[in-house]
This record gives structure tokens, C-alpha cells and sequence, in this order.
């Protein structure tokens, strides 16, 4: 196939951009060092969360699900007979930002596409991806290789994503309720990583009202909230509830905490709570720990049945919107103007962001991907 043909084309590579996590007991501490590099995290979080890692053997999931979800994006690929090449960076854990394009000027790549993996818009889960993609660029750049980077839109909003965790969440109410549990007593939440109240009140393209990241998070929870109760006919609530706060108590975080809200349904009568961490692509540490271990005890203690939710991980209907994303990007790059679906609406994320979208708080730095 000529360059022209590939359906792909301009992009000669998809870069797959996650945030890593340690796979052996010595990496633990390193990891988090980068992870908390110039940040307010005391001390006594960052030893709190090193005993989650070690509590699983000093390995968190995160790598495996990624190289996971890339064989299953070069099945999906292969499938549709495109034969444009995955390729994997990382945050905070070795591939790299930088070993990624550097392999990606090795192999001869000169423009590639970016699956982050976040479906949502804050300076955590989009902008600071795009500042890792300029610093990368800029160290590869300095040994002579220029490669230009653009990125797919926030998906939380495109049907892959959004439809892949309705049809996840209806399915395990549907279960609960087979059981012949009262729908009386069954709630929903909706769970995400906190993050400081300050970067979801900018989150977003800046030229609305802030808070895309809570906003997108309440838009997606309502849609699913009503597609089950729609589909099952049933009459529950949906809620939104975070985990994995931290930084200084002085400092606001996005509330409830999933436990704190698990203290209040059990006193209201609740019997089971279903679970839908749609924060999460996969199950990463954030999943198993802070809502299997540490959620899931606060629920038997209460009394409460914690059902949880799958995250969409190497769904088939997630990956094939991933590949769905990735031509629209292209076809995007090509100037054309293609569909551009979104679900709930009302409107797809944009691909390039918008000046000073998700700005980073604490200092300004270059970020790819963005008209800034
Ligand atoms: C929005 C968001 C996502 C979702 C978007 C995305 O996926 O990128 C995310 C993902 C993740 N966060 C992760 C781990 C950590 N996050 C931390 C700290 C922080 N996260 C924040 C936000 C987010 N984090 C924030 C505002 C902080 C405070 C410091 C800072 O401003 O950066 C810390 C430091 C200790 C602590 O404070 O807990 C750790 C160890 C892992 C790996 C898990 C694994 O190993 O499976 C993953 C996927
Ligand atoms: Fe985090």
C-alpha cells in the first residue's frame, strides 16, 4: 500500500500515552519520586500509597492492561486492514515520553497519533500529557528528529467509550437485580479520581465555565443513569463520588469520598451499592486498591454488598471506537471535516486543544496537541 492509501495517512504511527506504574518492589519508590517530582504531596501519602503497591507485590497493574490493550488495538487494526504500527510511552515509567519517540525516529516515524490514556479533560488527565509530548519532542529534536504529534479529542463523550460503560453498568444492575434484590435498595455510583477543586474549575477549553472535568464526568454518569433505568425499568439515582485524594488537607479536592458517601447510604437503607469506576480506562492501582480493597472493606463493615463494575479495559466495542478515533483524527489532519460523534452530547471535545485549555497551575510549559 502506498503512503496515500493508508487509511491513516498522514500519521505513520499511533502512540499509546499512559501514565506507568512499577512492576517490582524496588521500582516502587522511584516511580513515585517522578510521579511526585515538584509536587505538595506530604510525605505520609506518598508512604500510604507505596503500601498499596506493596501490598500487590510492588507490581501495579497499569503496564500490563496497556500492553494488553495494544495487542488488542493491533487486532482491531489488523482487522481492518491498517497496518500502521502502536507504539508506547509513559509518564512515569520506563517507556518513557522520550524512549518512545525516540524508537518512533528509529523505525523512521515522522507523524504520529496519540491515544492518551484518560477520557477526560484537567490539566492531570489531557494537558499534562501534552506538556510529557513537548518535552519528548524537544529531546528527540536535539539528536536531529523531528517528529510531528497530534492527539485524538477527550472521548469520555464518544459512543466507544460512553456506550462501553452503559452496557457494562446495565449489565451488572441487571444481575443484581435477577437476584431479587428490592431496586429500593440498590444505589449507583459513578466513581473518578478526585482531583484539587482548583484544576477542575479550569479544566476545560477556558471559554466556557470550568469544571469540563467534573461536568464531563456528571454528563456521562446521567446518560448511563437513565439508559439503565430506561432498560431495566427501574427508577434508580445516580451519583458521582471520587477516590484517590491527596495533597495537603488544606487544600479543597473534588468530594465525596467513596467511603464517606458508603458511611451515608448504608444509613439510608441502602442494601447494595453498584460501583462504576468510569474514571478509569482499566483497572489500575486506583481500582484495586482503593475501591476492591479499600472501599470494598468499608462496605462489609457497613453491612453493604459492593458490586463493581468492569472498566472497559479490551472491550471490543472501547478498542474499535479507539480505531474509530483514530481515523477521525486522520481525517481531520487531511482537512476533511468528518463526523465527529458524541454521546452523550451535546458536542465532541475539540482535537486541537484551545489556548490555555486545562493550564497548568503551578507553572507554564510548552504542551503539543493545543493551538497555545
Ligand atoms: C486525574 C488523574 C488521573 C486520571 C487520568 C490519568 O490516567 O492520567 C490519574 C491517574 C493515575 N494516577 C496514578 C498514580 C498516582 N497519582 C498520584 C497523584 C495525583 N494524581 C492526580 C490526578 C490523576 N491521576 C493528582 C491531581 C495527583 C496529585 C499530584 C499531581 O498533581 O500529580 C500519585 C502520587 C501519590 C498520591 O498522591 O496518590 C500516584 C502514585 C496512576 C497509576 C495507577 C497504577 O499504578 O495503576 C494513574 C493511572
Ligand atoms: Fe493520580
Amino acid at each position: 500500500m502506498s503512503t496515500d492509501e493508508q487509511p491513516l495517512a498522514p500519521y505513520d504511527g499511533i502512540l499509546l500515552l499512559s501514565f506507568g506504574g512499577p512492576e517490582k518492589p524496588e521500582d516502587v519508590l522511584p516511580f513515585l519520586r517522578t510521579v511526585t517530582a515538584g509536587k505538595n504531596i506530604p510525605d505520609e501519602r506518598l508512604e500510604q500509597v507505596g503500601e498499596h503497591y506493596y501490598g500487590f507485590g510492588g507490581r501495579s497493574p497499569i503496564n500490563d492492561q496497556n500492553r494488553a490493550l495494544i495487542a488488542a488495538l493491533r487486532a482491531e487494526l489488523d482487522r481492518r486492514e491498517i497496518d500502521t504500527p502502536v507504539i508506547w510511552g509513559n509518564r512515569n515509567f520506563t517507556p518513557f515520553t522520550a524512549e518512545a519517540l525516540a524508537e518512533a525516529g528509529q523505525r523512521g516515524m515522522r507523524r504520529l497519533v496519540t491515544v492518551v490514556t484518560s477520557a477526560y479533560s484537567s490539566y492531570s488527565s489531557c494537558r499534562q500529557y501534552r506538556e510529557d509530548l513537548a518535552a519528548a519532542s524537544e529531546s528527540v529534536a536535539a539528536g536531529g528528529t523531528v517528529i510531528e504529534i497530534d492527539k485524538v479529542r477527550p472521548y469520555s463523550n464518544h459512543p466507544g467509550f460512553a456506550r462501553t460503560n452503559t452496557r457494562l453498568v446495565t449489565e451488572a444492575v441487571r444481575g443484581v437485580l435477577r437476584e431479587g434484590v428490592d431496586p429500593g435498595a440498590v444505589r449507583l455510583l459513578f466513581v473518578t479520581h478526585s482531583i484539587p477543586t482548583a484544576m477542575d474549575d479550569t479544566s476545560g477549553p477556558g471559554d466556557e465555565d470550568g469544571n469540563a472535568y467534573a461536568r464531563q464526568h456528571l454528563a456521562l454518569g446521567a446518560a448511563i443513569t437513565d439508559e439503565v433505568n430506561a432498560t431495566l425499568d427501574t427508577d434508580l439515582g445516580g451519583e458521582l463520588v471520587f477516590c484517590s485524594r491527596s495533597g495537603p488537607p488544606s487544600q479543597p479536592w473534588l468530594e465525596p469520598d467513596v467511603n464517606d458517601r458508603l458511611e451515608e447510604l448504608a444509613a439510608d437503607g441502602a442494601a447494595v451499592v453498584v460501583c462504576a469506576p468510569i474514571g478509569f480506562v482499566s483497572d489500575h492501582m486506583e481500582v484495586v486498591y482503593d475501591l476492591d480493597t479499600e472501599a470494598a472493606a468499608t462496605a462489609q463493615r457497613l453491612g453493604l454488598r459492593l458490586v463493581r463494575v468492569p472498566t472497559v479495559g479490551v472491550d471490543p466495542e472501547f478498542v474499535s471506537g479507539l480505531v474509530d478515533l483514530v481515523l477521525e483524527r486522520a481525517a481531520q489532519a487531511r482537512g476533511e471535516d468528518p463526523p465527529v460523534p458524541a454521546w452523550p452530547g451535546p458536542a465532541a471535545m475539540p482535537s486541537v486543544c484551545a489556548p490555555g485549555c486545562c493550564p497548568n497551575l503551578r507553572e507554564a510549559r510548552p504542551a503539543l496537541c493545543g493551538r497555545d
